[in-house]
């Protein structure tokens, strides 16, 4: 049974490390001379903005927010590509380019696409049915494949429910659906539409994504809203919301908006928080809002002090950090079918290699444009992300000229691509729920450690990949520091410190280590080995 305890009980422990020598030369020098603030929120992405507009929203107006970049958005993020007709670069956008899942008749609504509506941001709807398929051959049929695969899908979702209602054990997405009866071996048209229908998705193989929590985040999002996916497309980027967001609690050049500022290190303990920077300012808080991706904490980017616990330590390390690269090419002329929107290939030889091209060509996104983009994730992702772009071209030129044998594919005239793995601010692109891995595993990624809180897409149970999971989680936290700050509880259900778990159980007890389930040797004796 799992033992759910309070942040409060380990206070005693922490207030005891905050006391050793080092924190109390750096409290007396250092903490005086920090900027005061009753909360520090920590990145100026979703989760970031939408902490402090619920802080503000219930009058808590004395936070500080502290962004690496030099804009609010984090990674909803574009860049100009290319070249227009008129002269003018293109706007593409380098990380979350879908509203997933918007809303339907007298159901509950997406809340990014309440505000992709309000502030007008330009999207359309994108025809994942609008596909081609190739191989190194060229255009060749495969659609047999996804009326296979679409056949499992409801029998294997049915299962993954049976699970996760009777507490029965994960298992990988693989083990799922094959049990389900898909089997792709070495087929590598069916390994493209695999890895269509989950890499596309999880940016990480069936092979290390849950089977339960794979399918129930997706069926979260897409079963409650709806299953359409709207592709951004506005000059202004897709931050723009979240920017009309900020200015309707942020004046013009608040100073509570501390861009351009890196985060180096925090200490905390029961009473409050203080923040490092870079820069050598510090700010001393009642209460701090941590929102970096589960990238920047695996990769100790920032340091703790004391050490994050070892419950909460594990939390992070447990889930994966998934890569996602969108690779931009701008060519001379649309070589491509300009009436379809995807364009999926089937490498012979390497799964998910260049696997699928989009075309921005399109009418309903930028016309005329000649722009096509290709997607890698997972361990293609580090690879190319690793070599030169000249090298990485070369390599999507080979296999265009594979999909489209009887044109002269011309080079592209422009191409990028972002380096999501090696981002000081992100280390990745969104989280990953691996196998068996608990919910209560995740209550521990997601909760407080005294006063310092953790907020963002990787802590959001039902919705962690998306950007409603950190406009929920921001949401979620502002609405909890707000009940401490004012001892009252803001919002019913939504007050006090997040419960975690240790000890975190879920393994095999050990009584259960004996002959009826086939373990017939004590694993703890030593004979014959000389420990001497
Ligand atoms: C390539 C890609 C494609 C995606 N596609 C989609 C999509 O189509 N649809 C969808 O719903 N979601 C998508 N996502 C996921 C979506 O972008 C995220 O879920 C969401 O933006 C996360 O918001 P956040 O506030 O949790 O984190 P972030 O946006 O990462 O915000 C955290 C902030 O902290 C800042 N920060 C980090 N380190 C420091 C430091 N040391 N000091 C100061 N500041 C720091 C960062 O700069 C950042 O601004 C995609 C993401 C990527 C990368």
């Amino acid at each position: 049974m799992h033992i759910v305890r309070s942040s409060s009980i380990v206070t005693a422990s922490i207030g005891l490390i905050s006391q050793s020598p080092d924190h109390t030369v750096r409290d007396i020098n250092q903490v005086e001379q920090c900027q005061r603030t009753s909360v520090a929120i920590l990145g100026a992405g979703v989760a970031g903005i939408t902490a402090a507009q619920t802080l503000s929203k219930h009058s808590f107006d004395d936070f500080l927010i502290v962004e690496y970049k030099n804009e609010i958005g984090g990674r909803m993020t574009h860049a100009e590509f290319g070249v227009h007709p008129d002269g003018r670069p293109y706007v593409v956008e380098l990380g979350a380019n879908w509203v997933q899942g918007l809303g339907s008749e007298g159901g509950p609504e997406n809340p990014i696409w309440t505000l992709a509506k309000k502030w007008d941001v330009k999207n359309t709807y994108s025809d994942f049915d609008s596909l081609l398929t190739y191989n190194e051959t060229g255009e060749v049929d495969y659609t047999n494949h996804f009326a296979a695969i679409d056949g499992v899908y409801s029998s294997a979702e049915q299962t993954a429910g049976t699970i996760l209602i009777e507490n029965l054990q994960d298992r990988s997405a693989r083990a799922g659906f094959s049990q389900a009866g898909w089997k792709p071996k070495k087929d590598m048209a069916a390994q493209a539409v695999e890895w269509w229908y989950w890499d596309f998705e999880s940016a990480n193989p069936p092979d290390t994504s849950s089977f339960v929590f794979g399918i129930a985040g997706y069926n979260s999002t897409h079963y409650q809203y709806s299953d359409e996916n709207n592709f951004v497309h506005d000059e202004r980027g897709f931050n723009y919301w979240l920017q009309g967001e900020a200015s309707t609690f942020l004046r013009p050049n608040d100073t509570r908006l501390l861009l351009d500022t890196i985060v180096t290190n925090i200490t905390y303990n029961d009473r409050g928080v203080t923040v490092y920077n870079e820069d050598g300012s510090c700010i001393s808080a009642e209460y701090a809002l941590c929102t970096f991706s589960l990238g920047v904490l695996q990769n100790e980017a920032v340091t703790f002090e004391p050490k994050l616990p070892e419950w909460k330590q594990t939390g992070i390390e447990t889930f994966h950090m998934g890569t996602y690269t969108k690779i931009f090419m701008q060519f001379n002329e649309t070589f491509w079918d300009a009436e379809k929107q995807f364009f999926l290939y089937a490498d012979p030889n390497k799964r998910g290699y260049y696997p699928i091209f989009q075309s921005l060509s399109h009418e309903n996104f930028m016309p005329g444009s000649n722009i096509l983009f290709v997607t890698v994730v997972g361990d293609e992702s580090y690879r190319i992300e690793l070599q030169d772009d000249e090298t990485t071209q070369a390599e999507i030129m080979e296999v265009l000229r594979q999909m489209f044998p009887d044109i002269t594919v011309p080079k592209p005239s422009a191409f990028m691509f972002p380096r999501w793995s090696l981002e000081p601010w992100a280390y990745g692109s969104y989280s990953n729920w691996p196998v068996g891995t608990t919910l209560e595993m995740h209550q521990n990624l997601r909760a407080n450690v005294d006063r310092l809180w953790f907020a963002g897409e990787h802590t959001s149970a039902a919705y962690f990949g998306f950007l409603q999971g950190a406009y929920f989680e921001g949401r979620e936290a502002g609405l909890r520091i707000a009940s401490l700050l004012g001892n009252e509880c803001v919002d019913q259900g939504r007050c006090g410190e997040h419960s975690f778990y240790d000890p975190l159980h879920g393994t095999t007890g050990r009584e259960a280590f004996n002959i009826i389930n086939g373990w017939d040797a004590d694993s703890f004796a030593t004979y014959g080995l000389n420990r001497e």
